[in-house]
């Protein structure tokens, strides 16, 4: 992007963010002065902590496909612009973890960590999640999460060994510039998992399922302003779906059906008796009632639609239009029984936002 170009989208995005803050016309005038010279000087601008903070909440308020969108302006925001070393990021993000938990009272939370500088990207997380579960190749099939066969690869091309159960928490791989990437542990006290019950069916315990209690997405880009942010760490809590009805059910993920069906005594031979979608069903309400059992904040998939009919009224009385990604919007359960399956909504693309880039491993 050329200087003007970054002036461009500095200028759109302070008259937004200041507009959203209460500040005067004159005073945003004033500031994207002061950024016109910062960039004529440098090539570049600094955000303050409020334009970053603001920027991150407008980001998950534009994620056209993100369901939990009511809550986007109470996201906790870390500024760690200035954490240069492996170490000091490794640490910053053990305390994202520690605070993101809460102990089971998620907190939505983003660490924002050194922004793109003369091209050159400062810092950089390989895991697609901080807490994922390793995937070991084998000749008899996959052992844990088949989606992170890749990466655990890397990992273990790093150093990393795991113990070979299928849910071994994969290692934080944290690189510094073009340095090679450096791995660490997660501390086993701040990753906290949850062991799936089912309510009626004592048998579903003995298929020995766990899961992790906090999804933290840390491959995606953060764009402010012209201001591109490459580790920027961000989590919410769970929808329930998400555990049961994709990671634990899908042939190549977990692919836990046929066992959940037998579990619960359903015949798995013939389409017609839908023991499939009987299974889908008990496997999500084991997920719901063991982790409000274990006192781990998640939302079902009907009250997350209720919520973001909340918000598309919310964003109307804040004259603005709500858009959205309607096939990810929909949940992959039960989806036309949600309001969100009878809407239509324009899926433009607006930033501040949040989005894929390039994998840092091939
Ligand atoms: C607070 C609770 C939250 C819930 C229940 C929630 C729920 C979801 C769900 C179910 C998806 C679809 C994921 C998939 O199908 O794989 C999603 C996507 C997304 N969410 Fe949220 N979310 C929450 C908070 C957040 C926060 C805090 C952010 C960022 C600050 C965020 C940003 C996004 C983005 C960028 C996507 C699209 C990801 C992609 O394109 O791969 N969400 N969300
Ligand atoms: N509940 C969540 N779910 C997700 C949100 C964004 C992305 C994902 C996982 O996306 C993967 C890539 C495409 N589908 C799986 C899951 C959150 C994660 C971080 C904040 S909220």
């Amino acid at each position: 992007m050329n200087e003007n170009e970054l002036l461009g989208d500095a200028q759109t995005f302070i008259l937004e963010c200041y507009q959203e803050l209460g500040k005067s016309p004159a005073e945003a005038a004033h500031r994207i002065a002061q950024i016109k010279g910062e960039i004529q000087s440098t090539g570049g601008y600094q955000h303050t902590f409020e334009e970053l903070s603001q920027g991150a909440k407008m980001a998950w308020r534009n994620s056209n496909r993100c369901i939990g969108r009511l809550f986007w302006d109470s996201l906790h925001v870390f500024d760690a612009r200035d954490h240069h070393t492996e170490e000091e990021v490794y640490k910053a993000l053990c305390d994202h973890l520690a605070f993101a938990t809460n102990e089971g009272r998620i907190q939505p939370t983003i660490t924002i960590f050194h922004p793109i500088e003369n091209d050159c990207t400062q810092v950089r997380i390989w895991n697609h999640q901080l807490l994922r579960y390793a995937g070991y190749e084998k000749e008899k099939g996959v052992i844990g999460d088949p989606a992170s066969v890749a990466f655990t690869q890397v990992c273990e091309e790093l150093g990393w060994q795991g113990a070979g159960t299928p849910y071994d928490l994969l290692p934080l791989v944290i690189q510094i510039k073009n340095q090679p990437p450096k791995w660490f542990d997660v501390p086993r006290g701040l990753a906290l998992e949850v062991p799936i019950h089912h309510p009626e069916y004592p048998a579903i315990t003995d298929l020995r399922i766990q899961w992790y209690a906090v999804p933290i997405i840390s491959d995606m880009k953060l764009v402010i302003g012209g201001i591109t942010y490459p580790a920027a760490p961000f989590n919410g809590w769970y929808m329930g779906t998400e555990i049961g009805a994709r990671n634990l059910a899908d042939t190549e993920r977990y692919n836990l059906l046929p066992q959940v069906a037998s579990c619960i005594g359903l015949p798995t031979q013939i389409n017609s008796t839908l023991w499939k979608d009987r299974a889908l069903v008990e496997l999500n309400i084991a997920v719901l009632h063991s982790f409000k059992e274990a006192g781990v904040s998640i939302v079902d998939h009907h009250t997350a639609a209720q919520q973001f009919a909340h918000f598309e009224k919310k964003e109307q009385k804040s004259k603005r239009s709500v858009t959205g990604d309607w096939s990810w919007l929909i949940p992959p359960l039960s989806p036309a029984t949600t309001a969100i399956w009878h809407t239509a909504y324009p899926n433009d693309e607006q930033t501040p936002n949040y989005f894929y880039q390039r994998p840092p491993y091939s």
